[in-house]
């Protein structure tokens, strides 16, 4: 991997106490977080439920500074463009399964001054999202099936990261589901350089050494 290339790691609060929404998020930060990923779930794309802009409104409000990244599970992404940037999030990441015109949701994200991140499912081909590269900041390869943390990670993804860091050295490449302390080698090797860690993260009894361990063996692969 190209050394310039950050380890970042987002936890999820998808699997915390929701009604501390602003305490555990203000935690992981004190712990070591780099940004958070807020994943926001339309029960429509996926067969859940999360939050949507006024709760991560609320959550900016007290938290001035940090990285917010938003995990667009809906099947509408170009709906919630411009309330999740009126909101204060930083980064806009969408699914570009359920969406027609991916290009123009990228230029619509840029121009609300939110960074692009494209995300793919495990049942669609890493050439789906190759396309949209040169108009985004970011690809999100899921390694579980969106929808519910806790779940089991899926190694045979990996495959798409090795793909992506092969061909574009520069790319900021993220994980999402099902990595822990006991994944993260899989993922760092592959060239993963965003870690997006839930459940590991949120029951650990160290916060904090869970994220260092994550950071340091990205950081040791970016080597
Ligand atoms: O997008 C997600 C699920 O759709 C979550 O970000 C992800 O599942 C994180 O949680 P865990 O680490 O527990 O799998
Ligand atoms: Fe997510």
């Amino acid at each position: 991997m190209a050394k310039h290339l950050k380890a970042l790691i987002g936890p999820s609060i998808l699997n915390s106490d929701l009604s501390k929404l602003y305490e555990e998020s203000q935690k992981l930060l004190d712990n070591g977080a780099d940004y958070l990923h807020l994943d926001v779930m339309d029960g429509h794309f996926v067969p859940n439920l999360t939050f949507g802009h006024p709760i991560v409104k609320c959550l900016r409000s007290k938290i001035k500074n940090a990285f917010f990244e938003t995990h667009m599970m809906v099947s509408n992404p170009e709906q919630w463009i411009s309330p999740m940037a009126d909101a204060g999030v930083n980064q806009y990441t969408f699914h570009i399964e359920p969406v027609n015109d991916v290009e123009d949701v990228c230029r619509k994200i840029k121009e609300n001054g939110m960074k692009v991140g494209v995300a793919i499912k495990p049942g669609t081909p890493v050439s789906e999202v190759e396309k949209y590269i040169s108009l985004s900041d970011m690809v999100l390869i899921m390694t579980v099936e969106p929808g519910f943390g806790g779940q089991k990670f899926m190694e045979n993804q990996m495959e798409k990261v090795k793909y992506l860091r092969e061909h574009y050295p520069l790319l900021d490449i993220e994980v999402d589901g099902g990595v822990g302390p006991a994944t993260i080698g899989c993922c760092a090797d592959a060239g993963a350089n965003m870690i997006v860690s839930g459940t590991a993260v949120i029951g650990s009894q160290d916060q904090a050494a869970t994220i260092k361990l994550l950071r340091d063996t990205v950081i040791e692969s970016i080597k």
